[in-house]
């Protein structure tokens, strides 16, 4: 019997996670960083986007699938294999070894990889940490629905709030929605969609990498949220906080990520590809104790 590799097989289990831990998702971008959409190669990304497609039907409102890669064709490959399974959108990260040196050069390239797909909402994947590409997002959404007439919003993974919130300020008449992927300042943003209330932008929350384990405490931040209870939505905020400060001190990324992952729902997600290397023992154990003193283990223990 042919069994598909082991980060394969992580990623699509990744989808019954979901379920496990309880996270009300309503949007999921797929193949992205905590998916190691990067390390996969176009076949394997193609069928972890029909495996997610298919599970997610009737569980998730919406499965984006990112089709950022080096090579355009193959972005364009792979948009052009979103629309055909029936996803609801796509995303794109800059290119990040021969790198786009200014904005214009930056929505060239998405324009392309957009038109591959010309029915499916485009999103922007903003991860300067990880591509090295700083443009600002602020200065790349100027003008950019004349550029890609699909462009849906923005996924913004980074700590810049005075970019997040210019983006937000200076798109209050579109539609676009903003999805923030810093999962330890996620309340910041929430509350930014409170003062911008009754205007047409949404600012939420992607599925990002600790909603995979930490969805019970992040449903009760929502839910606070919406009942405009503050107080307790900022304290869910601060033991979310509490836990990622914890693991940041003991070196966390992606491995580390799986590790936990595995750990609180017992489907076992497999290593991480090279040049990643497996989670220790040692950041485990701390990482399991650590969420039994927070509480968060109960729903699953
Ligand atoms: C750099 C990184 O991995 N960022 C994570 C965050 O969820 C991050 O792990 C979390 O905020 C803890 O710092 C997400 O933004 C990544 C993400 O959503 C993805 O898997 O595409």
């Amino acid at each position: 019997m042919d069994l598909p590799p082991p980060n394969f097989h992580c990623l699509r289990e990744r989808a019954e996670l979901l379920e496990v831990i309880g996270v009300s998702a309503r949007l999921n971008t797929l193949n992205g960083t905590t998916g190691e959409g990067l390390s996969l190669n176009v076949s394997e990304r193609r069928q972890v986007a029909e495996e997610w497609v298919t599970k997610g039907r009737n569980k998730l409102d919406q499965v984006v699938i990112h089709v950022g890669a080096l090579s355009l064709k193959e972005s364009q490959e792979l948009a052009k294999h979103a629309a055909e399974i029936g996803a609801d959108g796509i995303a794109v990260i800059a290119p990040f070894f021969l790198k786009p040196w200014n904005k214009d050069v930056l929505v060239n390239f998405l324009k392309e990889v957009a038109a591959a797909a010309p029915a499916l909402p485009f999103y922007y994947y903003h991860i300067p940490a990880l591509t090295g590409v700083k443009i600002r997002a602020e200065e790349l959404l100027d003008g950019i629905q004349e550029k890609i007439p699909t462009f849906q919003g923005l996924k913004f993974s980074d700590t810049d709030l005075l970019d997040f919130g210019q983006c937000v300020d200076q798109n209050r008449q579109r539609q676009f929605a903003f999805l923030f992927g810093v999962d330890e300042t996620g309340f910041l943003c929430f509350r930014m969609h409170m003062v911008n209330h009754g205007c047409p932008n949404m600012v939420s929350q992607d599925v990002t990498s600790t909603y995979n384990y930490l969805g019970k405490k992040t449903n009760q931040m929502l839910e606070a949220f919406e009942r405009k209870d503050f107080s307790s939505a900022l304290n869910c905020q601060f033991c979310i906080q509490r836990f990622i400060n914890f693991v940041t001190k003991q070196g966390f990324g992606v491995s580390q990520t799986k590790a936990i992952m595995t750990l609180v729902s017992g489907i076992p997600m497999g290593p991480p590809r090279l040049p990643l290397q497996k989670a220790s023992r040692e950041f485990t154990d701390n990482a399991k104790a650590k969420l039994k003193s927070l509480d968060f283990l109960s729903c699953t223990d």
